[in-house]
């Protein structure tokens, strides 16, 4: 049966035809698919896949975490770290790939962990969400968790070797351009919710 996200609006549908690894690293693989076009041409894509998932859909898990204090602003808990395929530092969620078995939320719990030394509790989850849809399959679960920063375990966090920037919710934009300004590369999922609270914050402005 088709899929109905498949066809466009004419109700014309693109369908897979067959895919190729050009090249597999341990990591990742590049491959060549091939589809048929609505008009039924037959074309081809490069498309990189991770090679770690390991069921389902959804490759690995970004986490949005809220970090709440009495008396003080909501914070946006970042993280600033090496990219090599950018040569630079990123600013973004914490985010990890899912471990065998694992549930996405456990890992999203984990992972903030891990990267950013708080322990928080999750709020929502996402749909599996493409990433560079142009570029590769790789998919996230989104995770929304709340920190209470008020509890012993959330006075000292303890991250690993990643700096962990909490930035204020109501000036995350432009703390964000002020980053950019610094040579930091802003993930775009961070920059897209930004723009989102900066718009929700002021409804009648244009932002930014
Ligand atoms: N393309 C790649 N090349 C080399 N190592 C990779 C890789 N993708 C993932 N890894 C390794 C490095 C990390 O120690 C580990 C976990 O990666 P991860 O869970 O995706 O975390 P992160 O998204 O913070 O990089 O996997």
């Amino acid at each position: 049966m088709e899929q109905d996200q498949e066809k466009p609006a004419n109700g014309a549908a693109s369908r897979h035809v067959k895919s190729e690894h050009l090249a597999k690293g341990k990591w990742i693989a590049l491959n060549q698919i091939t589809y048929r076009d609505p008009t039924g041409k037959e074309r081809t894509w490069e498309a990189v896949e991770r090679t770690t998932r390991h069921s389902g859909d959804t490759d690995a898990v970004a986490v949005i975490p809220i970090l709440k204090r009495m008396l003080k602003c909501d914070c946006v808990i970042l993280i600033k770290q090496y990219r090599p395929p950018l040569n630079g530092y990123t600013l973004e969620f914490p985010a990890g790939l899912i471990d065998k078995d694992e549930d996405p939320l456990e890992c999203a719990v984990r992972e903030l962990k891990e990267e950013t030394g708080y322990t928080g509790i999750p709020k929502h989850i996402s749909p599996g969400v493409c990433l560079d849809p142009g570029l590769s399959s790789s998919t996230v679960n989104m995770v929304t968790v709340e920190i209470d920063g008020d509890v012993e375990v959330n006075r000292r966090p303890l991250p690993e070797f990643i700096e962990v920037i909490p930035v204020r919710m109501d000036t995350l934009l432009d703390t964000l351009n002020e980053h950019a300004k610094n040579g930091l590369i802003v993930h775009s999922m961070v920059y897209t919710y930004a723009v989102a609270s900066a718009q929700m914050a002021k409804p009648k402005k244009i932002v930014p």
